[in-house]
């Protein structure tokens, strides 16, 4: 087969308006004279029922175009997403766990095909993982770039991407995933909280603890999922039926509070309190405490949305330019629901609802940028993504030991992840646009690994068993830096994919061997990322360190300047003995210089730990 038919197939399709239809078509279908091969697939997809092995794109254009007619009578379902079940009934979910729903009539969900079709918390599964992807923008559009993600039946969604080959000629390989559920971009925020959140709500009532985590790059969609316009993202739906639920009589002695927080290079800012910086302190029972956060009552769902307004606005007018920007930190909302104690005393947490809305993914791939400051965050960023991928892994194969250590987001979320009554929902949103192909293939990869080593799983168990060895409290820092691809910075490499194969089935394909057989060159870039990382690591905490000597060597000069005061005010006093102020002064003196040298000491070394992080950034651009 050839493929030289298929340069024009862009601009007929795009002359036909069915630009759309792109992405479906691989450059192996297209003959030199401009037909088309169809496989059985391509007959389903576009409802073609005459059995031609040929049909000219002309024809397939007129017939795209007589499907297109809201007036078609046809029987021939959509062609690309959403196909077999009109879109009001793709995502309805009647959620049998959740009598207060209310609305009956709605018709039971798609089926993926597979034999779980009940949520999978419900069928012993403590994650969750779906994906999202949002409409085109304007601003793609206008730049004239192709949607080149496609959601199919079967919560499988393909991205086709836009290759060349060493003889220039264009064609698509075509990524396959497939998830727990995958939402197109006409679904409503209400459909998505319906298939993720909801059906999790009444188990925080029960002890539960829920976190559910928006993923994907910068501008993916996150926060319009989790925020929405007013009421209506994730926060705001849960709030509605939480309140709904504390109005029922089994549950007047509890009530709810909410707090709002955000992790912004491993330092955590309470986004209610004017962005103060607060600590997470392990106590002695192991529970992590956050030192300082401030916690409200809520009462309804206005007090949610107001505590959300306020911390968005916190976030986004920051006193610092550089954590100004949103998408470099992650955001944490917590609604908490407590015993009422007597006289508001004796007050226990009942369950935890907590949103996580992560740092941009691709920020994680910022540690080669020319500023430090933006490398030392997209360490951070790498850093907690991989542990958080980690924390979920052990939480769902019910380890003994979980790596929550690893960041600080792992950290404030350990209780979301021990214990029996702990679900997490991952929502993996993605971008349409063929700009965006490499982050929205990480984004799919990083959730699809998260997904793939689900409760059950054994082929996958113990390929993980076979590469982790013992159980360890710290992330494999080494297995995870191995499993970089190339560009070590990105946040997943292809671990597992599904990939279209020749007769169009959908195929599971491990690359499991690529993680440990790489080349030299590949390992030495990996060791050489491995250091970067660490180094980075340390210079925050080290940092940390410094600012507190220094406030501690402030404190100890005041101490010494109030002393010279004091020898100044006897040394005038008449009759004073000189002989003791020179002694006093000199011993003062000599106890400010050891202090300045000790501080220029720990400077120094700081200074040496900098310039080694500049050199090696450098040095990992040059590769
Ligand atoms: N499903 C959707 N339907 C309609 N518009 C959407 C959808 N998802 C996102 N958008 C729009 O796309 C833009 C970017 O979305 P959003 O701000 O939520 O991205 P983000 O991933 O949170 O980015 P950041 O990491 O910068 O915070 C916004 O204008 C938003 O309104």
């Amino acid at each position: 087969m050839s493929n030289s038919g298929n340069s024009n197939v862009f601009s007929w399709l795009n002359a036909a308006g069915l630009s759309k239809y792109y992405p479906a078509f691989a450059s192996e279908n297209i003959d030199d004279d401009g037909f088309l091969r169809l496989t059985i697939q391509d007959y389903n997809r576009f409802g073609i029922t005459a059995i031609n092995e040929r049909k000219s794109l002309f024809q397939l254009i007129q017939l795209l175009k007589t499907q297109q007619q809201p007036s078609t009578q046809s029987s021939i379902p959509p062609p690309v997403s959403g196909q077999g079940a009109p879109h009001s009934a793709k995502y309805d979910v009647v959620d049998p766990y959740m009598p207060h729903q209310g609305d009956s009539k709605r018709p039971p969900p798609k089926s993926s095909g597979r034999p779980a079709d009940a949520p999978s918390y419900v069928t012993g599964s403590k994650i969750r993982v779906v994906v999202r992807k949002r409409p085109m923008n304007k601003k793609e559009l206008g730049n004239h770039e192709i949607d080149i993600v496609t959601v199919d039946t079967d919560d499988v969604v393909s991205v086709h991407e836009q290759k060349v080959r060493v003889d220039l000629t264009k064609y698509i390989d075509r990524h396959r995933f497939r998830f727990d559920q995958v939402f197109d971009e006409d679904c409503p925020n209400e459909d998505v909280y319906r298939c993720t959140a909801q059906p999790l709500i009444e188990s925080v009532f029960q002890g539960g603890r829920v976190t559910c985590f928006a993923y994907g790059q910068t501008g993916s969609g996150k926060t319009f999922t989790m925020m929405g316009k007013k009421d209506n993202g994730l926060y705001g739906l849960a709030g509605k039926d939480i309140f709904q639920l504390l109005r029922q009589p089994q549950y007047n002695h509890m009530h709810a509070t909410v707090s709002f927080f955000e992790i912004y290079c491993d330092r955590l800012f309470d986004l209610l309190n004017n962005r103060k910086r607060v600590e997470a302190l392990e106590d002695h029972s192991s529970n992590i405490v956050i030192h300082g956060l401030k916690e409200f009552d809520a009462t309804s769902v206005n007090d949610i949305i107001a505590a959300i307004d306020a911390g968005q606005n916190a976030r986004s007018t920051g006193t610092t330019s550089a954590n100004a920007d949103s998408s470099r930190s992650h955001a944490i909302f917590q609604i908490t629901l407590k015993t009422t104690g007597k006289g508001g005393r004796g007050e226990k947490v009942v369950g935890k609802f907590s949103f996580i809305d992560l740092a941009g993914s691709e920020r994680g791939a910022d540690t080669r940028n020319s500023d430090r400051q933006t490398r030392m965050e997209g360490a951070e960023i790498n850093k907690s993504l991989l542990a958080l991928k980690e924390c979920i892994r052990a939480m769902d194969q019910q380890h003994n030991h979980l790596p929550f250590r690893g960041s600080k987001l792992t950290m404030v979320l350990k209780d979301s992840f021990v214990g029996e009554n702990c679900h997490t929902v991952m929502i993996a949103n993605v971008s349409p646009n063929s700009g965006s192909c490499e982050n929205t293939l990480n984004t799919l990869r990083y959730a699809d690994r998260v997904k793939e080593l689900k409760q059950g799983d054994d082929k996958v168990n113990r390929l993980i068993d076979r590469a982790r060895g013992p159980v360890s409290t710290k992330p494999k820092k080494q297995l995870v830096a191995k499993a970089q691809p190339k560009r070590l910075a990105q946040p997943k490499p292809a671990w597992r994919g599904v990939n279209d194969d020749d007769d169009g089935m959908v195929k599971e394909e491990d690359n499991d061997d690529d993680e440990y057989d790489n080349g030299g060159d590949d390992e030495q870039e990996d060791e050489l990322a491995r250091t970067h990382e660490e180094l980075i690591t340390r210079i925050l905490d080290e940092e940390d360190e410094f600012i507190a000597a220094h406030r501690q060597e402030v404190e100890d000069m005041m101490e010494l300047v109030k002393k010279e005061m004091q020898l100044l005010a006897e040394v005038e006093e008449p009759g004073s003995d000189v002989d003791a102020y020179v002694k006093n002064l000199d011993k003062l003196l000599l106890q400010k210089i050891a202090k300045i040298e000790q501080l220029r000491k720990t400077l120094i070394a700081f200074q040496d730990e900098l310039k080694m992080e500049e050199t090696m950034s450098k040095t990992r651009n040059k590769r």
